[in-house]
């Protein structure tokens, strides 16, 4: 039995440059890790036996992209072996935190291991871009710049800050923002050079607080204490600090209701920090 992380990603920039035929949006985003995030424990199980305990709300087992990431290694391989997953949920589902992309990550690093496949990362990372956009990031686990829909990524080095992360009460789902007519949807393609020399923003951002009034008020109110943006396609928002301290004394200030977590950027996904300490130690 072993225990791996599914941290929390942060776009701590997205533009949409454009939208294919298929109907999937071509992006640039610098993707950072944050030292917080779900757990997953594994063990083994007898052939064809695949759990997950607990059930997430609103989403059933076979939807679930741990369970989904599991069948597909399955299939990939031919593999029977068996495995149960316990899922510790931190995360907030459609918080642009990426946390069901980061779960299906580890299950398939995790499981990769477990059953012994000895699939190379680029296989893992060709298998997980068919489960989600955002999945191929947190299977190669280090900062990237990233182009095409997510998945051509380029590795990069932003400050390893305090971020302050709020989680306003709402779901917002990808794909509504993704359809929405009045989403920006033609911003100039830049080099990661220029994006270095330019302010960061999020093309999703205006939109979200146009739909969502709850996001606009929140952005407004954490403004006051430090520059503030959206995560992915919100809901969550987050604004860097030079220390945990400083992070936490605006986080014990939020308003009423509002959940938040104090996590530390890092450029080295923790997934694989935590694997490396694993490897130090026998199979199970
Ligand atoms: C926008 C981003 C930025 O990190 O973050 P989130 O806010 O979801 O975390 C991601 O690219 C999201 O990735 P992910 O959540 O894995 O998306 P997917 O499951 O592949 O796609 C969900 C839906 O979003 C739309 N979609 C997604 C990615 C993309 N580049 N273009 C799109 O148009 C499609 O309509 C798709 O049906
Ligand atoms: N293990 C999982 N954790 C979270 N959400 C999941 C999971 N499996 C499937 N989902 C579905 O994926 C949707 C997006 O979840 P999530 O990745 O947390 O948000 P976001 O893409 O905004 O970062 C959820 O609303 C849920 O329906």
């Amino acid at each position: 039995m072993f225990t791996l992380p599914a941290p929390a990603k942060l776009n701590l920039f997205l533009s949409i440059i454009g939208r294919r035929d298929d109907g999937y949006h071509n992006l640039q985003s610098l993707f950072q890790f944050v030292d917080y995030g779900d757990a997953l424990t594994f063990s083994a199980a007898p052939a064809h036996e695949l759990t997950l305990t607990p059930t997430l709300d609103g989403v059933l087992p076979e939807q679930n992209l741990i369970i989904k990431a599991a069948r597909l290694l399955q299939k990939h391989t031919g593999c029977t072996q068996g495995a149960k997953i316990h899922l510790t949920k931190r995360l907030p589902m459609g918080g642009g935190l990426g946390g069901g992309s980061s779960d299906a990550a580890t299950t398939l690093v995790a499981l990769n291991r477990l059953w012994q496949l000895k699939l190379s990362t680029d296989t893992l990372t060709e298998l997980g871009v068919s489960l989600g956009a955002d999945v191929p990031v947190f299977v190669r686990g280090y900062a990237a710049f990233a182009e095409g829909v997510g998945e051509q990524l380029t590795p990069a080095f932003p400050d390893e800050p305090w971020y302050l992360i709020l989680c306003p009460a709402v779901e917002v789902a990808t794909t509504t923002i993704f359809n929405d007519p009045e989403l920006v949807r033609n911003s100039k393609a830049l080099s990661l050079q220029q994006w270095l020399n330019t302010p960061w923003h999020n093309d999703c951002e205006a939109l979200v607080k146009k739909r969502y009034p709850e996001v606009a008020k929140l952005i407004r109110w954490l403004l006051e204490y430090a520059p503030s943006r959206m995560t992915g396609t919100g809901a969550c928002i987050f604004a860097s600090f030079n220390s945990q301290q400083a992070a936490e004394e605006v986080l014990a200030k939020a308003p009423v209701g509002v959940l938040g977590f104090v996590a530390k950027g890092c450029n080295q996904s923790p997934l694989f920090s935590a694997l490396a300490e694993l490897d130090t130690q026998p199979l199970p």
